[in-house]
């Protein structure tokens, strides 16, 4: 169960994007969140992962308050979510090739016995053939990339994911190849998921529910 209590957060002292926004995530519930461009949605979900330390309010992952934020996070807390964002290009180290984009937390979490058999088993899920896996970022296209970002955030099995606007920049059949995939990936796993966007549409097919970011505030 992840809650979000009365949270504030922002970038500039005095200057808060997030509000006193409240906002829970039941186990195993997926719960889409959609409001205008520019209200804060992104600040919420980095703080909902641990990314970004808000300014007031507290964060209880499965009853335990959360206290500290990015690397300062117990990696139990840290491992729990998988994070998938908007602009592939931007969370993508561009030296690696995308089989050690998708293996970097089990190196960074001392697991690389796993990476073989883990990536071997991602590629299909994802849509992925093996032949892009030696390919840098910039020999793969957007939605090819994005497919290897997924495949990064569900590598540690995760039990939530943030989608923050996953498919805003995809077309169609890859938007849709991308939320069967992380749907196939809950249905076995239980995991929750707390999906961004602008999309109404999108997400009320996709979530159990969804939350209008006016609503949030108290
Ligand atoms: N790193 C940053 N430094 C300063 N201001 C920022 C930073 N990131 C975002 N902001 C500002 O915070 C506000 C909220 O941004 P955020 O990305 O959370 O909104 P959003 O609802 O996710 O928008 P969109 O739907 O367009 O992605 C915006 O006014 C934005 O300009």
């Amino acid at each position: 169960m992840l809650e979000l209590r009365s949270i504030t957060a922002g970038y500039l002292r005095n200057a808060p994007v997030v509000r006193e926004v409240s906002l829970t995530v039941a186990p195993g519930e997926s719960v889409g969140l959609l409001g205008p461009s520019g209200c804060g949605k992104s600040t919420l979900a980095r703080v909902a992962a641990l990314l970004h330390r808000p300014d007031s309010g507290t964060v209880v992952l499965d009853g335990e308050p959360v206290r500290h934020w990015r690397h300062r996070a117990p990696r139990a807390l840290r491992t729990a979510f998988g994070v998938v964002f908007q602009q592939a290009r931007l969370s993508a180290d561009p030296r690696l090739p995308l089989t050690d984009l998708i293996a970097e937390p089990l190196r960074a979490t001392g697991r690389g016995k796993e990476i073989p058999d883990r990536v071997a088993e991602l590629t299909p899920v994802v849509g992925l053939t093996p032949d892009l896996l030696t390919r840098r970022p910039h020999e793969v296209s957007d939605g090819q990339l994005q497919r290897a970002c997924l495949a990064r955030a569900l590598v540690l099995r995760p039990r939530l994911l943030v989608c923050d606007e996953m498919t805003a920049m995809l077309d169609a059949s890859t938007a849709a190849a991308l939320v069967s995939a992380v749907e196939d990936y809950r249905a076995s796993s239980g995991a929750a998921l707390l999906a961004v966007g602008h999309d109404r549409t999108l997400l009320g097919r996709w979530c159990d529910r969804t939350v209008d970011w006016d609503s949030l505030a108290a």
